[in-house]
């Protein structure tokens, strides 16, 4: 039986776990983390095999190896696989958001004549942890490849263990990779979080100040809730094309400034055209990202009709379900009910009206 050790049981790992279970059953997989609190998860709710406490131990018996930390942990996984014996035709994978520092990384291991084919998957959340997960994370988005050095088999091995994603798969070269998702997602995380910020400092003396935001900031800004580890290793590992990004943004911010100032209705008027027609060709928000959902995870009991309980009560309430997912449930052990609502009140009403039923609620993502 193959075995995959999975290192990083996060939004991305546990999403790629259940995919893996998905469309192969019989591997066996293996989660490492940092973080016990997403192993138990993992482990209760069946979307790993078996728990690896030692990273250096577990590797040497992994026939496949992801690495699915911050991209600085996958760096320094990199190396620490070089010093390993590993199976000889191991194959090495990561999902790190930028490439050019990982595959660099991965010289060492690659001199070893170990297989390491770069991946990253351009579909995600701003949510975060093994409970965000979902076997339909990337169902329909791109999902980069860059082999290096790596054979064909190699990448043709990767591509059937994750065939499970249903993704679109692109190969790059990392230096591709890097300045294509420096502009289309570091660049307006950035813009994202700096318009928080300043807008926070901003409206700092105004009574009410950011809950006045309607729906446009809040769309624009949603990025601004993703983890900041996470995107602190990405900057630095992207650096050099991202300032260069920057730069130019700014220089489009001070077109705009200018134009204001000089009342210049042609200019600002096409500033806002040409954005228009480029955003409407875009396509549906699905596409490379999820739509934001609201989860609820409640404990419910191993009993008949336990499932039809809550929702009939939601029916009653009146409360409109996006989709219900029930993580595990084992005979004479309580399960985990994942229920998704389109809007965050919705949700919190749902967790009033459960919890006065006595229902446990473990978690609202
Ligand atoms: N969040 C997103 O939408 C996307 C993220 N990525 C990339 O995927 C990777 C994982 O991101 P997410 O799953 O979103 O993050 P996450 O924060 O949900 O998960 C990261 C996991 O790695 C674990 N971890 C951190 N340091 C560790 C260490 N030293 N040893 C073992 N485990 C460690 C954390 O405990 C956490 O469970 C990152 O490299 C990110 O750049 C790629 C595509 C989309
Ligand atoms: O939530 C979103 O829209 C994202 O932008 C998700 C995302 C985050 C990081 C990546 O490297 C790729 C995709």
């Amino acid at each position: 039986m193959s075995q995959v050790l999975i290192k990083g049981l996060g939004l991305i790992g546990s999403s790629l776990a259940l995919a893996i279970r998905q469309a192969h059953p019989e591997v066996r997989l293996v989660g490492c983390d940092v973080n016990a609190e997403s192993l138990a998860y993992a482990q209760q709710t069946g979307m790993i095999d078996a728990v690896a406490s030692d990273f250096l131990a577990a590797a040497p018996q992994a026939d496949v190896i992801i690495l699915a930390g911050p991209v600085s942990v996958i760096c320094d996984d990199l190396t620490l696989l070089a010093s390993l014996t590993l199976k000889p035709d191991v194959l090495v994978t990561d999902v790190g958001s930028t490439k050019q520092t990982v595959l660099t990384a991965a010289k060492p291991l690659q001199r070893r004549g170990v297989a390491v084919v770069g991946g990253h998957p351009m579909a995600g959340s701003h949510k975060s942890g093994a409970t965000a997960g979902r076997a339909d994370l990337f169902e329909n988005a791109f999902y980069f490849l860059v082999p290096g050095h790596a054979p064909q088999a190699a990448v043709t091995r990767l591509q059937d263990l994750l065939k499970g994603t249903h993704v679109k798969w692109l190969t790059v070269t990392p230096t591709q990779h890097d300045r294509l998702v420096g502009q289309l997602s570091h660049l307006p995380h950035v813009v994202a979080a700096a318009l928080v910020n300043q807008t926070q400092r901003a409206l700092a003396d105004s009574p009410l100040g950011l809950r006045l935001a309607a729906g446009g900031f809040k769309s624009i800004t949603r990025i601004a809730s993703s983890d900041p580890t996470m995107w602190t290793a990405i900057l630095l590992a992207n650096g050099p094309i991202v300032t260069e990004q920057l730069a130019a943004y700014q220089a489009e911010l001070t077109r705009i400034a200018t134009a204001v100032k000089q009342r210049d209705v042609t200019q600002l008027t096409a500033f806002f055209a040409t954005a228009k027609i480029t955003r409407d060709h875009l396509g549906p928000e699905r596409l490379g990202s999820l739509p934001n959902f609201f989860d609820l995870f409640l404990n419910v009991p191993d009993q008949v009709g336990a499932i039809a309980d809550v929702t009939a009560r939601l029916v009653q309430a009146k409360l409109s379900l996006v989709n219900v997912h029930i993580l595990e449930i084992r005979e004479e052990v309580d399960g985990v009910l994942q229920l998704t609502f389109g809007d965050a009140a919705t949700r919190d009403q749902a967790a009033e009206v459960l919890q006065a039923a006595d229902y446990q609620i473990v978690r609202r993502a």
